[in-house]
């Protein structure tokens, strides 16, 4: 994150030295034969210090790495200074540099161990402590709605990262979810995204949880005085606002002026990026889905993967080694994506949580100094749980033309052991199956001898797989509320990683801003065709089209 192009680094030009004379040899089929070992070498686990429950394996073996390539990629890290930026990071330096802002995520689970000097850090018990006195007053149904009934519906509007993680994390820690509690979670602008949900609501019982971090986000403010306004239709009366509706922000302004008021409002503070913002107030929906306390486990995880991080030499450390080996792909064998495949239905949502949270930090191309990159920052994260990918774009994963790194995550124990975990099993089967067949792959020879000889020629070869397709195999006890936030944890911290060493701020988003000023000269100009200027010929044909096809 000093700013300085990753191709500058010794270790990065020895490490193309090593893939232009040595890639065509990394096989992993010889590198497994040759040591019976390898598993052992190239495979580490993480344990929570108080909860040996709370351990997340990381099997890197399949990777197209030898022990020196790993301590090339590892220089390269340190290189980087890694260890420096990770440090200043955790001492709330502004390493946010456009936007001059700490980046403190992990001042929200902190639980006193680290100091950390900013504004605001010390504020974060405080929240909590809200955090958990209204959560509990509305699981209990002291927390009544305007008619003095209990809640029994919460509704989160939010986008981006007011949404996403609230969305994932609860999706992936059902089994601990009070069931009568109904969550929703509305984000898209499109209107069918609210009157579909508040189809479901009733106005006596629902909360409203507004979730913005700048309270300004277009889609965030329309879908909640929308909320307000079909709130109102019934309950009449301004005063029962504040029953109803919670807000999660930075902009006490903006939210008192939207009508709640600031003792229903849950703070939290710049130094937290829309992306990391679950542990934050952000993560109000969780709490109320799951309870307190298991949010808190949430926290805890988290920060035991933090400790991971900041302490643990970069050879043992699971963050810098996922980072290194992606670096690896990205770089140097020019993937172009990294699929993230948890074998987990309540992991559903991993990938598309992910998508934001890789994509947005690391999706560059100048530096913090400001130059050009001339080599690939973030992949594209894509992935859905397993098996459903398996039938339907694994084909392309296997003997496509592409190389397409993946994570392969798995619980050894689910929360729904069904027929005597017969189903598990199954899902476990296949789980350890996949990478072994992109590892290994199928030989010419093994198809000829399966099919005969009288096999057609072009059937023998559309059976042949080449393997050699690299994938990491991530596995836990059991999805708690602790594991879970350990992999989230170590998930951002690989994300950072990969953005020291490309030299780019991972902690801005600049990117999302010109779409959005575009989007609003538009709108001013929907209404008649004479008002359409200043686009291409296309942008103003389409409008035209849209406004003769309208009906409202
Ligand atoms: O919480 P806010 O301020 O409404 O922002 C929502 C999202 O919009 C972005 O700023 C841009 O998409 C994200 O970084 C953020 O998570």
């Amino acid at each position: 994150m000093s700013g300085k192009l990753a191709s500058s680094y010794s270790a990065w030009q020895k490490l193309q030295q090593i893939y232009d004379t040595e890639h065509s040899k990394l096989v992993l089929k010889d590198l497994f034969a040759q040591d019976p070992q390898r598993f052992s070498k190239f495979s580490k686990s993480y344990t929570a210090p108080s909860n040996p429950d709370t351990t997340i394996l990381v099997d890197y073996s399949k990777n197209l790495v030898t022990e020196p390539i790993l301590d090339t990629l590892l220089s390269l890290a340190r290189e980087a200074g890694v260890e420096h930026w990770r440090d200043e990071m955790f001492s709330g330096k502004h390493i946010n540099n456009s936007e001059d802002r700490a980046v403190l995520h992990v001042a929200l689970r902190n639980f006193d161990d680290f100091k950390i000097q900013e504004e605001g850090v010390n504020e974060v018990d405080g929240v909590l402590a809200h955090i958990k006195e209204f959560t509990e007053a509305v699981r209990s149904g002291a927390w009544k709605g305007y008619t003095g009934k209990a809640i029994d519906t919460i509704v989160n509007i939010g986008i981006g990262g007011s949404d996403l993680g609230p969305v994932m994390v609860t999706e992936a820690l059902k089994p601990y979810a009070k069931r009568d509690l109904k969550a929703h979670f509305v984000s898209n602008i499109d209107g069918t995204h609210i009157a579909e949900t508040l189809r479901e609501c009733n106005p006596e019982t629902t909360l409203f949880i507004i979730a913005s971090k700048t309270f300004t986000t277009q889609e965030t403010i329309t879908n909640a005085e929308s909320a307000k306004a079909w709130f109102l239709k019934t309950a009449k009366d301004q005063a029962h606002v504040a029953k109803h509706f919670v807000a999660l922000s930075t902009n006490t302004k903006a939210v008192t002026a939207f009508g709640i008021s600031e003792s229903n409002m849950f703070q939290f503070w710049d130094w937290v990026g829309g992306r990391y913002s679950l542990w934050s107030a952000i993560g109000l929906s969780i709490a109320l889905v799951i309870g307190y306390e298991n949010f808190e486990a949430l926290l805890k995880g988290a920060h035991g993967m933090d400790k991971h991080f900041k302490e643990t030499p970069l050879e043992n450390n699971l963050p810098v080694l996922l980072a290194v080996l992606g670096v690896w792909y990205n770089d140097f064998y020019g993937a172009q994506t990294h699929a993230l495949l948890p074998y987990d239905q309540y992991l559903h949502k991993f990938a598309d949580y992910f998508q934001q949270g890789d994509m947005e930090s690391n999706g560059k191309s100048v530096t913090k100094l400001g130059e050009k990159v001339s080599y690939q920052t973030g992949p594209i994260i894509w992935g859905a749980s397993g098996t459903n990918g398996q039938h339907s774009f694994y084909q392309l994963v296997h003997q496509g033309t592409k190389i397409i790194p993946a994570d392969f995550i798995a619980p050894a124990t689910t929360h729904n052991p069904i027929e005597h975990s017969k189903h598990h099993r199954i899902l476990l089967s296949n789980y350890f199956a996949q990478p072994e067949a992109l590892a290994f792959g199928k030989t010419e020879e093994a198809v000829r001898k399966e099919l005969g000889p009288n096999a057609q020629e072009e059937v023998v070869k559309s059976k042949v797989f080449d393997g050699n397709r690299p994938t990491n195999s991530i596995m836990f006890p059991l999805l708690t509320p602790e594991v879970l936030g350990a992999l989230i944890a170590l998930y951002e911290h690989k994300i950072f990683t990969q953005g020291v060493i490309w030299g780019i701020n991972s902690f801005d988003q600049m990117g999302v801003e010109l779409g959005k000023v575009l989007a609003k000269n538009i709108l001013a100009q929907l209404e008649k065709p004479d008002d359409v200027v200043g686009h291409d010929s296309s942008t103003t044909g389409l409008i035209h089209q849209y406004q003769k096809w309208r009906k409202e």
